[in-house]
């Protein structure tokens, strides 16, 4: 994670995908409490892998999981995500590669958005007969409004990079990942002028009841992923997912 300037680039590196288990979460959690300490001015959030930002929640831990090994990871998913949504400092997903699911919240979970052509990112989950939890639905329609977001999440979309442009889903689209980079620096430079006080103030004044809504029902929210993730046939549409998902590989 260096620090140029005061910015921070984190860059995800999980091969082969980046999917969030607990332990890469926990990582994630302890560098956005990290730089919120060192009074970080910026940061960037991408990944390592050529084609890949995220590709969201690591379907494993919610596969034949044990409960409290499963409580934890859920736990450790709201904890990394209140800390990045709140983050104090200016946040920019450089999105140089797919992003769906838990991918994608990351992604909505910053502030500014730049992809790369020809990758895509949505809030897949009904396709994978999961739902999106209600604060990952909230992310998106602060992103995109409530019409298109409950459009989107209805039918699971996965957005290619031009329509999340077109969506607003994101606000650039770069040619390659430097440029995206680049391009994080720039929204970044953009807001050094800014007083840090009032900024973090609207900021978080913007976030506020999404935040709240997840702080004041952690546990409800936790139990609700329990309960269905334990259900048989969401079991075995998971099953069948990761069947299908290493089958392509074969
Ligand atoms: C009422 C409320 C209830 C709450 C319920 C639960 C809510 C859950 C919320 C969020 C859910 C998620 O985030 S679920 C994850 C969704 N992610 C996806 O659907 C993406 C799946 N992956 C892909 O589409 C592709 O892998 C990719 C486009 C991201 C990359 O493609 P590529 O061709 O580069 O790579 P491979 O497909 O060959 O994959 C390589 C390797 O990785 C394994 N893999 C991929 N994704 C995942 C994943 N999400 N979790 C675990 N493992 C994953 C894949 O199986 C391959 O493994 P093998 O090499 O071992 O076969």
């Amino acid at each position: 994670m260096p620090l140029k300037m005061g910015v921070a680039t984190v860059t995800m590196n999980r091969p082969p995908v980046n999917s969030l288990n607990t332990e890469h979460l926990e990582t994630l959690h302890r560098t956005f409490i990290r730089l919120e300490n060192e009074k970080c001015r910026g940061m960037i959030l991408t990944s390592s892998s050529p084609t890949v930002f995220s590709a969201g929640l690591d379907i494993r831990e919610m596969y034949k999981p044990e409960l409290e090994k499963a409580r934890k990871f859920w736990r450790t998913l709201q904890d990394m995500w209140l800390k990045l949504y709140s983050s104090p400092y200016p946040t920019v997903a450089a999105i140089n590669g797919h992003a769906p699911a838990g991918g994608c919240l990351l992604s909505l979970s910053c502030e500014y958005r730049v992809i790369v052509p020809k990758v895509r990112m949505g809030l897949n989950e009904t396709q994978l007969g999961i739902v999106a939890p209600q604060w990952f639905q909230d992310c998106m329609r602060n992103a995109i409004g409530e019409r298109e977001a409950e459009k989107a999440l209805i039918a699971g979309r996965m957005f290619s990079s031009e329509e999340a442009l077109k969506v607003g889903l994101v606000d650039e689209i770069a040619q390659n990942k430097e440029e995206c980079i680049q391009k994080a620096e720039a929204f970044l430079a953009s807001q050094a002028n800014l007083p840090m006080l009032a900024r973090k103030t609207v900021k978080l004044g913007f976030r506020h009841q999404t935040l709240s809504r997840l702080l004041t029902g952690r546990e409800a929210d936790t139990k609700i992923f329990i309960d269905y993730i334990f259900q048989p046939k969401v079991q075995k549409g998971l099953e069948m997912y990761l069947q299908s998902l290493s089958k392509k590989a074969a």
